[in-house]
């Protein structure tokens, strides 16, 4: 990875350079494009930064559709660096008119020069010339998965979930740029005028022109609003836990289930929130921090859910069994692809059972936490069933969800509810 932050703190990095360079480290290093980002330098900023992580998402957005069009014209695997300028350019050919397309030819040969060798400039070259007709010959309905750039098994497997007509819609939906929301849980009378209201509420859509610097970050400061999408409201509504309880998030970083939940509680009892030790922590602790300004008792234990038991809550004086549990699995993200574009180059066929196994696991280990009585939620982002409903069933079925009955559930598939999908289901302990 340092070679990634040494070539872009050379001077002067444009943002088209700069895309490149993330697409070719985000496919040679195994990280998420978040933490591509993340590579990028503090000195990088305002609209240069707004280019170049625009063109990098839309790479990777558009990247199965530029792959699928310029494959045929490969006699060999290229090196990463040359896939990049190709993905990017592509998605370039994607998003502007055709009267474009050869500045944009242009550009990326000219640019390629400082970036490959000699015989890659004339491959590049020559391929660059024909990717705009190859990407238009791409047909919809014979080639669903490349024209709306997805892998094909997963197009196939929702098919068969979903039916071909939601499929389709689900992958318009996921081509899409995301709007950006706020949750505000003590509106104003009066909007700052880059927020709009949305169907949902306390949430506002964000403009797409906001200054984040000066106009969204101070509304950040203390614990009155948090960036998320209108779906993560699903789960912290079903658990439903209100002032003076004792609340356990699992699973919890960097926080924004708990701050639902704080807000619901109106900053009266406790949360103790539980995630793996690592990168995730010191987010969760410092949303914490805001949360107990008010008044709320709040804890963050970094622990395995699987590790975790009453010796370790008994050694911090917490509770060992509480009013709520929420559980928001760690799952295959299917239901924010939209949002988190590179979900579709990094998930694999076997990984949807794989999660199914351990949000199972995960949630046997949270039921031990529940009071009599009690509530537990399990939530995931994931639009598959097997993530979500089966998962459910299969503990009821187990010894330790023979003591829970299913109360409520809510599921959103986004092309029906024009937000992201999620899964979210109440369990009642009944003895
Ligand atoms: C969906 S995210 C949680 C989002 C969070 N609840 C929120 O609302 O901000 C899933 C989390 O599960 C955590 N995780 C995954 N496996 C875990 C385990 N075995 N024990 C504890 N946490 C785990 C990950 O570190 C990640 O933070």
């Amino acid at each position: 990875m340092r070679s990634i932050k040494f070539s872009l703190s050379k001077k002067p990095v444009n943002a088209w350079d700069a895309a490149v360079l993330l697409v070719e480290a985000y496919f040679s290093a195994k990280l998420k494009s978040d933490q591509v980002l993340d590579l990028l330098p503090n000195d990088f900023i305002g609209q240069r930064r707004a280019s170049c992580q625009s063109l990098f998402l839309g790479a990777l957005r558009h990247g199965h559709r530029s792959r699928a069009a310029f494959k045929p014209m490969l006699r060999k695997t290229p090196r990463p660096i040359v896939e990049a300028i190709l993905l990017v350019a592509g998605y370039e050919f994607y998003s502007e008119p055709s009267e474009r397309h050869p500045k944009i030819v242009h550009h990326a040969v000219e640019r390629s020069k400082k970036l490959v060798n000699r015989f890659e400039q004339g491959f590049l070259n020559a391929v660059l010339r024909k990717l705009p007709a190859a990407i238009e010959k791409i047909d919809p309905d014979s080639s669903t998965a490349d024209f709306y750039s997805h892998p094909d098994w997963l197009v196939n497997h929702w098919s068969q979930s979903f039916g071909e007509d939601a499929t389709r819609e689900l992958l318009e939906w996921n081509q899409q740029i995301p709007e950006q929301t706020i949750r505000i849980y003590d509106p104003p009378k009066r909007l700052p005028e880059f927020l709009t209201p949305t169907p949902w509420d306390g949430f506002y859509r964000i403009s797409r022109s906001v200054d984040w610097q000066h106009q969204v970050a101070p509304l950040l400061d203390g614990s009155a609003a948090y960036i998320k999408d209108p779906s993560t409201r699903l789960a912290s509504a079903l658990l439903g836990p209100s002032s003076g309880m004792d609340v356990l998030d699992l699973c919890a970083a960097p926080g924004g289930k708990s701050y639902d939940m704080a807000h619901q509680m109106h900053h009266s009892g406790r949360i103790v929130a539980v995630d793996l030790p690592g990168s995730r922590v010191p987010r969760l602790r410092e949303n914490f921090s805001k949360l107990t300004a008010l008044g709320l008792e709040a804890e963050a234990v970094e622990c395995d859910v699987l590790q975790l038991n009453k010796a370790i809550l008994e050694e911090r004086n917490l509770p060992t069994r509480y009013d709520g549990v929420m559980l928001d699995a760690p799952c295959s993200n299917t239901g924010v692809i939209q949002r988190r574009t590179d979900v579709k180059w990094r998930l694999r066929p076997k990984d949807i059972q794989e999660c199914a196994q351990l949000q199972l696991e995960l949630l046997i280990a949270a039921s031990g936490f529940v009071k009599d009585g009690g509530r537990l939620v399990y939530s995931t982002c994931s639009i598959e069933e097997e993530e979500n409903r089966s998962v459910v069933d299969h503990f009821l079925h187990t010894e330790a969800g023979s003591q829970f009955r299913l109360e409520d559930q809510s599921i959103s598939l986004p092309w029906e509810t024009g937000h992201d999908g999620a899964g979210a289901f109440l369990l009642i302990r009944t003895n």
